[in-house]
């Protein structure tokens, strides 16, 4: 077992086709697009000028969050490290309002539903019925999932629940071992890591965003928690505008 202080490093995804076009997109398996690839090869270059050097990778079963860690880790020259993939690391799954427009939705719905959607800790959206458009409900990369746990929709509370056991199972006994963990995920799943890391409480979690591309470095103490609360952005000019841009979705066009 090594010692404290035990060095993890959270990435969320870069930008993705329908993060450009300010679609929900939760569980739907869309790709980077060409600025999201390039966040992603910065994020690597972050990480080598900075050298954290990453001994292990973990992502979500998702193409934006596997292809972003390859590509962080080529930039890095760490392409060769071993990797792990859980579907608890996925993003959030938005229910039925994938394939949703987000600005579209606000006007709908108007902001009360509309964060209460986004950013409520325990609201959920409604569940998307299997077999439709945006279901992932034939996709065989889930059909090892039990069917009571596979969701139709989740609000972060669920995201924290299912999140949590991959946690402790998968990432803790790496970080025991001495090793520089990478974990390259969603914006949802890294929000409900953080608010586990940092202690955040259900209410203020819903003003946390986590901007693409920015590797996110955290200093953990003998007992996980953060020498630095909060973590640190390896860009933080960067990471503030692109927070800001987050949060503002759904007010966009
Ligand atoms: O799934 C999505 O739409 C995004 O990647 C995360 O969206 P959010 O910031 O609206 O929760």
């Amino acid at each position: 077992m090594a010692d404290a202080p035990y060095k993890l490093i959270l990435l969320r995804h870069g930008e993705s086709e329908w993060n450009a076009k300010n679609l929900f997109t939760g569980w739907v398996d869309v790709n980077l697009n060409e600025k999201g690839e390039k966040e992603a090869v910065r994020g690597g270059e972050l990480l080598k000028d900075a050298g954290l050097l990453p001994d292990v990778v973990h992502t979500s079963l998702q193409k934006r969050a596997i292809r972003t860690a390859q590509l962080a880790l080529e930039a890095a020259d760490r392409h060769w490290i071993p990797v792990h993939r859980s579907w608890r690391l996925n993003e959030r799954h938005y229910g039925a309002l994938q394939g949703k427009d987000k600005a579209q939705t606000l006007a709908e719905f108007g902001e009360e539903q509309f964060m209460l959607w986004r950013r409520s800790y325990d609201t959920p959206p409604p569940a998307l019925a299997d077999g439709t458009e945006f279901s992932q409900s034939d996709d065989p990369r889930y059909a090892s999932i039990p069917p009571e746990l596979r969701p139709r929709t989740e609000c972060l509370k669920d995201v924290v629940v299912r999140m949590l056991p991959y946690w402790y199972d998968g990432i803790v006994p790496d970080l025991l071992a001495g090793r520089t963990v990478l974990v390259a995920a969603h914006g949802n799943s890294l929000r409900a890591l953080v608010k586990h890391l940092d202690g955040i409480s259900d209410a203020d979690i819903a003003g946390l965003n986590i901007p693409t591309g920015i590797p996110l470095s955290y200093q953990l103490d003998a007992d996980f928690k953060p020498l630095n609360p909060g973590g640190t952005y390896l860009d933080p000019e960067a990471a503030a505008a692109a927070i800001e841009a987050v949060k503002n979705q759904g007010k966009k066009k």
